[in-house]
């Protein structure tokens, strides 16, 4: 079995924790990272690896609902169905436990991540997996680098031999049924331990390591969280540019009875344009170019027009939500150019509105915008009039300083 061999496999992500450590005013999976919260980028993490078919994330009772929403708000639609959310428990033994039971039995392998690494990577996990499919359990480790003292009432009473010690991370997985084995037998005991590894190797099944990262800290105190920044950005400036360019295309078709509104701006005119939301294809041409240069597919995908709640919606509003998106992943606007077709009627007495109704909505100076119009000289369905078409560009920024 490879790494690359596609597993049948449920994950746990274990964010039951409150963070007494890092002493902020919620958990610490909750805190944001470069402008995306702990526990997101760590479901990410999971969300990338074939084969995880299942995901439980096990929250703090409290804070449930919290965990479900930033989730379930900033994560890819396709993938959300795999996700699952339940309470975890006094510790992290308890909540991983809890994520066991709520986890589908057919999957045969499971993986244990901390929502407090969100600097893991999908290879990292494959790895686990692999080798735990192969010798039945495996963890991420690394050997330490410093020397290990043992003491006692503030003097060194040892010095351990360095070179069989390993610093355990997470990913750990195991086979399902040496998992369920190991917890049934460590309740039965009475056994408390801070790592899945501890468990199986008390119920007496080998655990094998893969390289773990040096890169995939568990952020514990708030000195983490600025090392983990780092890390990031370093990570995001060697990946390259750190810009993202999008495109979108919109035509809605001019029907009477309508209003027209473009850009937001609701301009006199007897025919407007027809659509389930308010069809206004300057902010829907926009939020397609976001979402293409974010990578999350279009506004079909996130507002479907089978859906009742965007019936005459304001795309403004909707608009707005689609920046949240941009400006969560840390990302800001260099720049919007924007072409709006259409043969009637003379639109450049509003472009000035639309221009400044867009940058409210992006929460940006509208000198990052320029709307523009243009006839196509009574050529095609728009020269005739029987619709009004819009072009958008984007391109966005990752935002350092988020
Ligand atoms: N009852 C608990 C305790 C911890 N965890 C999770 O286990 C991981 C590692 O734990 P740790 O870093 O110790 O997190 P906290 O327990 O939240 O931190 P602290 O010990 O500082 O309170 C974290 O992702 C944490 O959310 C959990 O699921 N349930
Ligand atoms: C699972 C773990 O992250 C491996 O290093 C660690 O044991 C968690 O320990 P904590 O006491 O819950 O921080």
């Amino acid at each position: 079995m490879t790494p690359e061999t596609v597993l049948s496999c449920g994950a746990i992500l274990a964010a039951g924790g409150s963070g007494s450590r890092m002493a902020a005013d919620r958990p610490k999976q909750l805190l944001p990272l470069n402008g995306v919260p702990i526990l997101v980028r760590s479901c990410e993490v999971l969300l990338q690896v074939p084969g995880i078919a299942e995901i439980v994330v096990v929250a703090p009772g409290d804070w449930l609902a919290d965990c479900e929403a930033v989730c379930r708000n900033l994560l890819p639609p396709e993938r959300r169905p795999c996700l699952h959310f339940t309470a975890g428990g006094a510790s992290r033994q308890d909540s991983v436990r809890a994520g066991l039971m709520a986890l589908s039995p057919a999957l045969p392998l499971v993986l244990v991540h901390d929502a407090a690494r969100p600097l893991a990577d999908a290879e990292l996990a494959q790895n686990c997996l692999a080798c735990a499919d192969r010798f039945g359990a495996a963890i991420a480790a690394l050997p330490l680098v410093d020397t290990i003292k043992a003491v006692q009432d503030g003097r060194i009473v040892a010095t351990l031999d360095r070179s069989r010690l390993w610093q355990a991370q997470t990913p750990q997985a195991a086979r399902r049924e040496l998992l369920i084995q190991a917890y049934a037998l460590a309740e039965k005991d009475g056994f408390q331990a801070t790592d899945e590894a501890a468990l199986l190797e008390h119920a007496g099944i080998a655990v094998h390591t893969v390289a773990g990262s040096r890169r995939n800290l568990k952020i514990t105190r708030p000195e983490d969280l600025l090392l983990a920044r780092v890390l990031l950005n370093a990570g995001n400036q060697a990946k390259g540019t750190g810009m993202r360019i999008g495109h979108g295309f919109d035509v809605h078709r001019l029907v009477a009875g309508r209003k027209l509104i473009l850009g937001g701006v609701t301009i006199d005119h007897p025919l407007g344009l027809l659509g389930h939301s308010d069809a206004d294809v300057v902010c829907h041409a926009l939020m397609d170019a976001l979402l293409g240069a974010l990578a999350l597919g279009d506004i079909g995908r996130h507002f479907p027009d089978s859906d009742a709640r965007y019936r005459d919606a304001d795309s403004l509003k909707l608009l707005a939500t689609v920046w949240q998106m941009a400006a969560s992943r840390g990302m800001r606007l260099a720049n919007a150019d924007i072409s709006i077709i259409c043969q009637k009627p003379k639109l450049a007495p509003h472009l000035g509105r639309m221009q400044a109704n867009l940058a409210q909505a992006c929460h940006a100076a509208s000198t990052r915008f320029n709307v523009k119009a243009s006839t196509t000289e009574q050529l095609g369905y728009t020269g005739r009039g029987e619709g009004i078409a819009a072009h958008a560009v984007v391109l966005l920024e990752e935002n350092h300083g988020a």
